[in-house]
């Protein structure tokens, strides 16, 4: 393992509750961090069509799921020596489908932060930046789960994780829910965030424009088997849509 190793997986296997088959076959793979200072911090795509295990993939990176098989390290320690909670304070994820729990998006926005028992004033002051950063509007604050659009909901979503000021930052599908304003908002942001040194981000899109642009390194999943890891300046794009195409038509075909 190298000496700035951020996160890293060896041969992780995720098999089916009844465990005849695998969501996740032997993925290894490694996310270096900083290097005194090392700037920009990588930005990951994970690609691959539906069902090939990239949700899946998120859970384990974050410890929401825990492999069958292999082992997941954070900073060079495995994950049965870090207590998981102090990792999901590290490892933030944002699942595509953002829930509320019943409170406002204030509340919402708060709540992780009240967790980590931050006084008021720091509190007040991460959120107060970061409302203002993603320039949420005031009236959104107020209202529940139902009151809000999906895409508003994805916005509120990001911006609880962005006060936790992750070390990484896992994304699905965050622009699912977007227009192309909020989607070019996003992109700047966590291209910001990378060259700042702030935050390394993994992210799973089935949108490639955004993923061409965002991201410098690329996994390419197949039927829960890492299939491609390659630097986005090695990346045929053209080949991969096909790929994403034919899996798509294959998959259309047996459901049919
Ligand atoms: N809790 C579960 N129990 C059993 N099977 C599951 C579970 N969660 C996911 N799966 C299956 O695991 C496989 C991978 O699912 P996953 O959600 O990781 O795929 P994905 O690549 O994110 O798909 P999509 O692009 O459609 O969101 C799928 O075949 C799915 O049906």
């Amino acid at each position: 393992m190298s000496e700035s190793s951020l996160l890293k997986l060896e041969a992780v296997s995720v098999r089916t509750k009844l465990g005849s088959s695998y969501l996740l076959n032997k993925i290894s793979f490694e996310i270096e961090g900083p290097e005194d200072g090392d700037r920009p911090l990588p930005r990951v795509a994970i690609v691959g069509s539906n069902g090939s295990g990239k949700t899946t993939l998120l859970r384990i990176l974050n410890r929401s799921i825990s492999p069958s098989e292999g082992t997941v390290y954070l900073e060079g320690r495995p994950a049965r020596e870090v207590d998981p909670l102090q990792w999901r304070q590290d490892v933030v994820l944002v699942l595509q489908e953002a829930k509320l729990l019943g409170m406002t998006a204030r509340e919402a926005i708060a709540y992780p932060l009240k967790l980590r028992k931050l006084a008021r004033s720091h509190i007040q002051q991460r959120m107060t930046t970061w409302i203002e950063r993603l320039e949420i509007p005031n009236e959104w604050l107020d209202r529940g789960e139902t009151q809000l659009s999906g895409g508003q909901r994805q916005w509120i979503a990001l911006c609880r994780a962005l006060v936790l000021q992750p070390k990484i930052l896992l994304l699905d599908e965050p622009t699912s829910a977007l227009d192309n304003k909020r989607t070019a908002e996003i992109l700047t942001l966590l291209k910001t965030l990378s060259d700042t040194g702030q935050t390394t981000t993994v992210v799973v899109n089935h949108q490639l424009e955004f993923v061409e642009q965002f991201c410098d390194r690329l996994l390419y999943l197949q039927e829960g088997e890492l299939r491609s890891d390659l630097d986005s300046s090695q990346v045929d794009w053209s080949a991969i849509r096909g790929q994403l195409l034919e899996a798509k038509i294959e998959s259309e075909r047996e459901w049919s």
